[in-house]
C-alpha cells in the first residue's frame, strides 16, 4: 500500500511562493493501475515526482509499504529507488548508449554482476518486445520504441512501483495504446503498482483502476474508474468524462430512434461494470426467439468492465421479447424499455 499523507510542496521563486501541491492525501492498493489526472499546472508532475523524491516535498509523508520514504536519508533513498521505476513523457534515454546498454545502465549503478546483468537485460529485451534491436541507439528507434526501453530500464531492478510522467503523451494514438496495453501486461505479469499522471481520458479509460483527478494541487475527486465515469461529481471531472464519452447533448437520445424504427420494441441497455457487452446480444439473440438489432453504441472498456450505453430494437413474439429481457436484467445490465415503436 501506498499511503500520501498531507503532501505539499510551494516553490519559492523571487516574487512569489507556488503551491504545486496542497495537503493531498491519496492511498493506492499494492497491484493497482492507478491514474491521476488533472489539466495543465494542476500539479501532477510535481505530485509524481515528490513519490520518490526527484522533488523535495516541502511538508506531509509518502509511505511505500511500511517504509516512509520521507524519512529515509539520501544514502537509504538511493537503495530505495531500486524499488520505484520511473518512466518519463520524453524517454529521458542515454544517446550514446545503445538499446542494451541503456537497459543495463540501472543494473551497473545497482552493481549487479556482467554475467547477470546480460542475463536480465535480455530478459527485459523480450519482455518490452525489442528482440532484434539490442544494438540499436535511441536515435534510430521510433517513439514506441524508445519508450519500450524506458520501461525495460525502469523494470530492471525489479520495482514494486512503476510512476509513469505522462509516458504516452509525446506518441501517436496507436503507439500510445500499444505502450498502454504493454503496461496493463506488465502490471498483470509482474503484478507491480503502476501509478501514472496524465491529461487524457482516454489514459486512465483503457488501463487504470482507479483514478484521482487533481485541481490546483488537491485531490478533488476519486474512485473506480467505472463509478468516476458513471457519477462524475465535480464539474472538472466532468469535463474529463466528456472527452471520451462526448458531450451530453450529443449523446443520443431515446427519441433519436422511436420514430425511424417501425417494429418490435427499442432497449437502452446500461452498462456500469459489465465485462460482456456485444456478446450479451448474441447470447441473447441464440437463446430466445428474438432479433436484435444494434442501433447505436457508445460504450467503453475499462479495466473495471464496459460502462456506457446501448440502444437495441428487439423484434418478435411478445412472449419471448418479454423473456429476453427478463434475462438481460437477471445478468445485470440495467435495462430500459422504450415501448412500441
Ligand atoms: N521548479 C518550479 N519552480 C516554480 N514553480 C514550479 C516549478 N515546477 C512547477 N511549478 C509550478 O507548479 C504548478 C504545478 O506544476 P506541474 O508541472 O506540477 O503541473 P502539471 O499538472 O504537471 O502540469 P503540466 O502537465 O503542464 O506539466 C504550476 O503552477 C507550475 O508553474
Amino acid at each position: 500500500m501506498i499511503t500520501i499523507n498531507q503532501l505539499s510542496k510551494v516553490f519559492q521563486t523571487n516574487n512569489a511562493s507556488i503551491t504545486a501541491v496542497d495537503k493531498l492525501d491519496l492511498s493506492i492498493n499494492n497491484g493497482e493501475i492507478f491514474g491521476v489526472i488533472g489539466y495543465s499546472g494542476a500539479g501532477k508532475s510535481t505530485f509524481i515526482r515528490l513519490i520518490n523524491r526527484l522533488e523535495e516535498p516541502s511538508s506531509g509523508e509518502v509511505t511505500i509499504d511500511d517504509q516512509t520514504i520521507t524519512a529515509l536519508s539520501k544514502k537509504q533513498l538511493r537503495l530505495s529507488r531500486q524499488e520505484i521505476g520511473m518512466i518519463f513523457q520524453h524517454f529521458n534515454l542515454l544517446w550514446s548508449r545503445t538499446v542494451r546498454q541503456n537497459i543495463s545502465f540501472p543494473l551497473e549503478i545497482a552493481g549487479v554482476a556482467k554475467a547477470e546483468r546480460e542475463e536480465r537485460v535480455d530478459e527485459l529485451i523480450r519482455l518490452v518486445g525489442l528482440s532484434g534491436r539490442e544494438d540499436a541507439y535511441p536515435s534510430q528507434l521510433s517513439g514506441g520504441q524508445k519508450q519500450r526501453v524506458g520501461i525495460a530500464r525502469a523494470l530492471a531492478n525489479r520495482p514494486k512501483v512503476l510512476l509513469c510522467d505522462e509516458a504516452t503523451s509525446a506518441l501517436d494514438p496507436e503507439t500510445t495504446d500499444a505502450i498502454l496495453s504493454l503496461l496493463v501486461d506488465i502490471n498483470k505479469q509482474l503484478g507491480l503498482t503502476i501509478i501514472l499522471i496524465t491529461h487524457e481520458m482516454h489514459v486512465i479509460q483503457k488501463i487504470c483502476h482507479r483514478v484521482a483527478v487533481m485541481e490546483q494541487g488537491a485531490v478533488v475527486e476519486e474512485g473506480n474508474v467505472v463509478d468516476v465515469f458513471s457519477h462524475p461529481k465535480q464539474s472538472v471531472t466532468k469535463k474529463f468524462v466528456e472527452q471520451v464519452m462526448g458531450k451530453p447533448e450529443e449523446q443520443a437520445t431515446d427519441e433519436t430512434f422511436m420514430h425511424h424504427v417501425e417494429q418490435g420494441k427499442v432497449l437502452r441497455l446500461h452498462f456500469v461494470g459489465e465485462t460482456a457487452n456485444q456478446a450479451v446480444i448474441s447470447q441473447v439473440a441464440k437463446q430466445f426467439k428474438v432479433d436484435l438489432n444494434i442501433l447505436h453504441g457508445n460504450v467503453k472498456q475499462t479495466q473495471a468492465g464496459a460502462y456506457g450505453t446501448l440502444y437495441v430494437q428487439i423484434t418478435g413474439e411478445e412472449v419471448e421479447i418479454t423473456k429476453a429481457i427478463d434475462h438481460i436484467k437477471s445478468i445485470a445490465v440495467e435495462v430500459e424499455v422504450k415501448g412500441h415503436a
